[in-house]
């Protein structure tokens, strides 16, 4: 018997369905010993020549394979329920756990290995629950009665099943150890390999420019095999456990097989009992039978709960508001506030900030204020902290020190829009992409279409807002995602907007409208732009450079 806490603590959680789930098992285990007394009184009557016994006999053993049959459906029935249920919070607080803002900048989070662990890991450990965990129940409320039964009829045969039991119990911990680092050898293979396939599909144009998809096959040929090794390595463990449990098993029965034979030979035991003796023998293992049998079946997916520990999976929920970043920037203002309206200045004041394990710190000390009306501007070289002061605008990432206030009060996350260097565009129409954060009315999204330059390009499509956008937005242009993004910060309404190198995917035209729109739409919100390109500098009042976490000039 292999007991994994986590899994037994969330079916916990499910006491009804577990009881019901486990109840109905042990009733179905019933109705095999009844079975076993009608066939033992069936054939003492056969061989006793009572013809009435004989048919009784032969009716409760219709009885109970009919009773057995709906209890079995019903049994099936509760512990898909308990199964779903468990596999459904597993799910969701995994999901609440790698769905947040800190993940954006962990090194170690891989998409593909989420997605595993999401998906398959979760699924995974359906069977021990729904199969494994009632019938490990079923092994502490039947197996007793039943050898209790024998102790009666032949305290030797009861002594030999009671015996096999414990042994096909105990016997599979001996390698507990080693069983868990195999599990957790297979598990990283598998994620591995579906992180990998993830981002090769993902990146397969860039590897067929540089010539390297046979080599990204040769990798995945090589993770493939890495992962059917330790499948092979698991399975390996897993049979050898199933091996001891039916020798246990088998060993029991024999034993208790020739106890009772022993009796009946030597005269002590009349037939009936020799018989019922012998069956009750067999069914006092099939409890062990049954664990051993969906053990096997569940294994592999038992091998993701180290992963879907780390992922969250069985850590309680916090209470968080379902759009609300986990980490708010620092004396962020409590939920349920006043609601974003206009705002006049975002003032940064001594803000500092250094990436867990990095020697020093991308920003020192920067203060910086963003006033509505007019556009301002952030430059400054590759790597001087631009984006990381934006991810600390956003709330993505906590500063050391320093704060962030928005006219006075700290600022929140329902305060800020923005539109990213790469935007990100959902599959589903160009409607749903741009109603993603509330429900704008027709003129609404019309105006911010308009106001972002892609009105145009949406009315020339054949099905306008009601285009499908691919995956990743990729039958859209650079251009087309970047103005789409914008007229869905547009509509968010927040008094203020972080704009990130607005034009880098865009033309000279298109990058001098989406400008002049940015100096528009800077008349009635703070607007913050990244830039590198120099022309969209062109009328910019407030111009900031960073440089190596500090900002050189600073207007007023
Ligand atoms: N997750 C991270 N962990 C550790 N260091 C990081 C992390 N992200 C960024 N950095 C480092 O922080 C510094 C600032 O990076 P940031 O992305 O803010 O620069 P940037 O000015 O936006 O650059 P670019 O113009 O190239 O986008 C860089 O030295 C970078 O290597």
């Amino acid at each position: 018997m292999m007991v994994v806490r986590e899994l037994w603590r969330e079916a916990a959680r499910f006491p009804a369905a577990l009881a019901l789930s486990t109840a109905l098992l042990v009733l179905v285990f019933f109705t095999h010993l009844a079975q076993a007394v009608a066939i033992a009184w069936a054939m003492s009557a056969v061989l006793g020549g009572h013809p009435h016994d004989v048919f009784a006999a032969l009716a409760l053993i219709a009885g109970t394979a009919l009773a057995r049959t709906l209890l079995s459906l019903a049994q099936t029935s509760a512990a898909t329920g308990l199964g779903g249920r468990v596999r459904q919070a597993l799910r969701r607080r995994a999901m609440a756990a790698a769905l947040v803002p800190e993940r954006l900048h962990d090194p170690a989070a891989r998409a593909g290995a989420m997605r595993a662990g999401l998906g398959d890991g979760v699924d995974g450990t359906d069977a021990y629950v729904s199969k494994y965990i009632p019938a490990v129940a079923q092994v502490f409320l039947a197996c007793p009665a039943v050898v209790a039964a024998l102790l009666l009829l032949s305290p030797a045969a009861g002594l030999c099943a009671a015996a096999g039991i414990v042994l096909a119990l105990l016997g599979p911990m001996a390698w507990k150890r080693m069983m868990a680092r195999r599990g957790l050898d297979h598990w990283d293979s598998y994620e591995a390999l579906s992180a990998d396939l993830l981002e090769n599909l993902r990146g397969m144009a860039t590897l067929r420019a540089l010539g390297d998809v046979p080599g990204t096959r040769h990798r995945l040929d090589t993770r493939s095999e890495a992962l059917r090794r330790a499948t092979e390595r698991v399975m390996r463990v897993s049979l050898a456990e199933t091996a001891v449990i039916d020798l246990a098993v088998q060993g029991g029965i024999v034993a208790a097989a020739a106890a009772a034979l022993g009796h009946a030979l030597t005269g002590q035991a009349p037939s009936v009992e020799t018989y019922l003796i012998l069956l009750l023998a067999s069914e006092a293992f099939r409890p062990i039978r049954d664990l051993s049998r969906h053990w096997h079946a569940g294994f592999l997916g038992l091998t993701a709960v180290p992963g879907l520990a780390q992922l969250g999976a069985f850590t309680p929920e916090r209470a968080t508001a379902p759009d609300e970043p986990a980490a708010a920037p620092a004396g962020a203002a409590p939920r349920g506030a006043a609601p974003s309206g206009r705002a006049e200045a975002l003032r940064v004041s001594e803000l500092s900030f250094r990436y867990p394990g990095a020697p020093d710190d991308v920003l020192r000390g920067l203060s910086l204020t963003a006033r509505r009306g007019s556009l301002t501007a952030i430059v400054g070289e590759s790597g001087a902290g631009k984006s990381t002061l934006f991810d600390l605008l956003l709330g993505f990432l906590t500063p050391s020190a320093g704060r962030i206030m928005l006219d006075g009060r700290p600022v929140r996350a329902d305060d800020i829009a923005v539109v990213s260097q790469r935007p990100v565009l959902f599959a589903g129409t160009i409607r749903d992409n741009l109603t993603l954060a509330g429900a704008p009315t027709e003129a609404e999204i019309t105006a911010a279409c308009r106001a972002a330059g892609i009105l145009d390009d949406i009315h020339s499509l054949p099905r306008r807002f009601d285009t499908e956008v691919a995956e990743a937005g990729t039958n859209l242009s650079g251009g087309q995602r970047q103005r789409l993004a914008l007229a869905r910060a547009l509509l968010a309404h927040r008094p203020v907007l972080l704009v990130d190198e607005p034009t880098s995917a865009l033309d000279a035209a298109r990058a001098a409208e989406v400008v002049t729109t940015l100096h528009r739409v800077a008349r009635d919100r703070i607007v913050i732009m990244i830039t590198h390109r120099p022309e969209t500098l062109a009328g910019v009042a407030h111009v900031l450079r960073l440089d190596a976490g500090q900002l050189q000039r600073s207007a007023p």
